[in-house]
């Protein structure tokens, strides 16, 4: 089996994406990994950081070679100052991220690895965007895709991703939550190798409702969901209180646990993994990985950001490219 080749793209140039670039040659990796960005901003990036490190223009059909980090060029719009955003670079982020979809859908690349974008600069650029999660989506003409972070020991599924909390509740329907358990479950089957996976289910109101006393969507929404879909066979359970969904106890009875928003998931699995922890879209047609952190503009161009959840992203995309037959 060949190695599988990876675009790696490199985001916010104003961010640490640029930066955690420098570290991908300390480690010998079983793909070849293409970093896309501006070849002499990630360049003098990388310099800045490891001096000794090659810096390569990437030749479709060529090989890896190890030690240099080969760059597939987009040209910046305008000059990137680390740690200070700027709107005019908004698009440069876009064209790096059609290029490597462009690359995935064509099979030139197995798979995308993501470093961090800065959500707001690219919206203030003039183009409303809420994520990679929803940008690939609609790149890819996914009606659905899931978003799951990967730590600390455990796998954190959202049904809902990023939208204002007062309207987390009404996005909430019987036809979302289902069709995010059905990709839930596939993807974590088909790439991660649990036959039978067991979900557990958060509730949406404090102690799941308190029987309706506290809110009626578990009883309106979740409870005839997972009723449904036990009996075709899921091994779900819930909707569990999520203030004790996370206890341990209960997390290890479950191989994922899906939770209603943002915010309801995340923070227990970045306190447990920040640094660590891997963003996986399910749902899409090809494979896309992420950094756990933002573009952490206080740090870019200083050398002291922590490469260990780019490692790990570029980890789970070689497993999953294993798991697709696309080595
Ligand atoms: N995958 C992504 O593209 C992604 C993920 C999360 C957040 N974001 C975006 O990033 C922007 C900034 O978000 P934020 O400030 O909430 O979070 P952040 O992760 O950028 O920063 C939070 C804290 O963590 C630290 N930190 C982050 N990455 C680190 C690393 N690799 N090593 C060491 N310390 C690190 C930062 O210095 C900061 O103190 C927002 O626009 C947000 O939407 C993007
Ligand atoms: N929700 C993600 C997180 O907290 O890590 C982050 O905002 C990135 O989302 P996208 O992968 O959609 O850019």
């Amino acid at each position: 089996m060949s190695h599988p080749i990876l675009a790696i793209t490199s985001g916010e140039p104003a961010g640490v994406g640029p930066d955690l670039c420098a570290a991908l040659p300390r480690r010998e990796w079983p793909a070849r990994l293409v970093v896309l960005g501006d070849r002499a901003m990630i360049a003098a990036r990388v310099h800045a950081v490891e001096p000794s490190v090659d810096v390569i223009d990437y030749q479709p059909g060529g090989s890896a070679r190890p030690g240099a980090i080969e760059v597939l060029h987009v040209p910046l719009a305008a000059p990137a100052v680390p740690g200070r955003l700027d709107a005019a670079n908004g698009r440069y982020v876009l064209d790096i991220l059609d290029r490597a979809i462009a690359g995935c859908k064509s099979g030139e690349f197995a798979g995308m690895v993501t470093a961090p974008v800065h959500k707001g600069i690219i919206c203030d650029a003039g183009v409303p965007f809420s994520g990679h999660t929803e940008y690939l989506a609609e790149a890819t003409g996914t009606p659905l895709v899931v978003m799951m972070l990967v730590g600390g020991g455990m796998r954190v599924a959202l049904v809902t991703t990023h939208l204002p909390l007062k309207d987390v509740s009404a996005a909430i329907t019987r036809p979302l939550l289902t069709d995010t358990l059905r990709i839930l479950h596939a993807d974590l089957v088909r790439d991660f190798g649990l036959p039978a996976p067991r979900i557990l289910v958060a509730g949406l109101n404090p102690h799941a409702g308190e029987g309706g006393h506290m809110g009626t969507e578990e009883i309106d929404t979740i409870i005839p969901v997972l009723e449904q879909l036990r009996a075709e066979g899921m091994d779900l359970v819930g909707p569990l209180p999520a203030d004790t969904l996370f206890v341990p106890h209960t997390l290890q009875q479950g191989d994922a646990v899906l939770s209603m928003f943002h915010d309801q998931g995340l923070p227990v699995l970045k306190h447990a993994s920040f640094g660590g922890g891997v963003n996986v879209t399910l749902g899409l047609p090809i494979i896309r990985t992420s950094v756990d952190h933002g573009t952490a503009l206080d740090l870019a161009g200083s050398g002291r950001a922590d490469p260990g959840s780019l490692f790990a992203a570029v980890e789970l995309a070689i497993t999953m490219a294993k798991a697709r037959g696309r080595s």
